[in-house]
């Protein structure tokens, strides 16, 4: 029989924690061996598969990530900035693949996933999808074509449960229009226009956060000029979108060196 990988899913409960658990679940490819919630959640000590209303999957929710760690070959994390950094040390820890979908990260929080970059296999993106880590690509070579006579906007709107503005998605597409520009993100970032902000600055990218019922995540790319608009877009109509490049990227980090990726190393995007 082949060896499946094993892995273990953090944030069990969440919106993504259980789109990752039924495609784990589903796959030929991985066996679920973990199901981590906080210490005193209502799903720790239940069976996953029924706390998500289907039948058992004989995989108990713990609190003791450690020990959930130490028995996977990955873990894919979908919570929160310092949950997400406490998993990278006990990634390190057990020498596993660390795949990061946790959004709203700072400068300081991502830097201090660095030293667990020298044990754990690191893959990190602001959106795990096809879909967009493609049209990063794309944003960047429209971005170099164009003059500063092109205004960059960047638009993206998500549910009305999201914690964290702007998106993952838009900074990466931020730094994406930045980095075929020639310019760092963060001497032309524009965010939260309001009152009487001036006129618009030339060279500046700017961003606008949509937050509304249950919009899974949509973006648009604007480069305006002087009579005419170009628009790239992508629609998540699914999140199985982000899981299924996720389950991707563990399949793809396990046997690779330790260190920090991110989903173009893992879809040979890069330039
Ligand atoms: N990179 C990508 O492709 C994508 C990234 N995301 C990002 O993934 C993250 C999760 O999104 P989503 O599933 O919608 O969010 P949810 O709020 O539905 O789920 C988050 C889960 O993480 C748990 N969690 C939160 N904080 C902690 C903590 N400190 N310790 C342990 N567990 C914690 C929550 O538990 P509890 O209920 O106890 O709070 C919950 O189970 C967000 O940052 C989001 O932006 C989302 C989709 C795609
Ligand atoms: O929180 C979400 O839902 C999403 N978060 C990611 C982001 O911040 O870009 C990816 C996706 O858009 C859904």
């Amino acid at each position: 029989m082949t060896q499946t990988l094993s892995v273990a899913i953090t944030g069990a409960s969440g919106r993504m924690g259980q789109t990752l658990i039924g495609l784990v679940n589903a796959s030929d490819k991985m066996t679920l061996t973990g199901a981590i919630e906080r210490t005193g959640h209502a799903w720790v000590g239940q069976d996953v598969g029924e706390m998500m209303g289907g039948g058992a999957l004989g995989v108990t929710v713990t609190d003791d990530a450690a020990a959930a760690l130490a028995d996977a070959d990955a873990v894919i994390d979908f919570t929160a900035p310092q949950a997400t950094i406490a998993f990278a040390a006990l990634a390190a820890q057990a020498g596993i693949v660390h795949v990061i979908g946790t959004t709203g990260m700072s400068e300081d929080e991502i830097a201090a996933l660095a030293p667990h970059g020298e044990k754990a296999t690191i893959i990190r993106a602001g959106n795990m999808s096809l879909g967009v880590n493609l049209l990063t690509q794309l944003t960047k070579r429209v971005a170099a074509a164009l003059d500063t006579d092109y205004d960059i906007e960047i638009i993206e709107a998500h549910h009305n449960q999201k914690v964290d503005a702007p998106s993952g998605t838009a900074l990466m597409l931020g730094e994406a229009a930045a980095e075929g520009r020639g310019v760092k993100l963060a001497d032309v970032s524009d965010r939260g226009r309001d009152g009487i902000t001036g006129a618009r600055k030339s060279g500046d990218i700017g961003f606008t956060a949509i937050r509304g019922g249950d919009i899974i995540g949509e973006h648009d790319v604007m480069f305006a000029a002087a009579g005419e608009r170009i628009i790239l877009r992508h629609v998540a109509s699914d999140r199985s979108v982000f899981a299924r490049g996720a389950l991707k990227a563990a399949l793809w980090g396990h046997g690779r060196a330790a260190g920090q990726y991110d989903m173009l190393d893992v879809l040979g995007l890069s330039d």
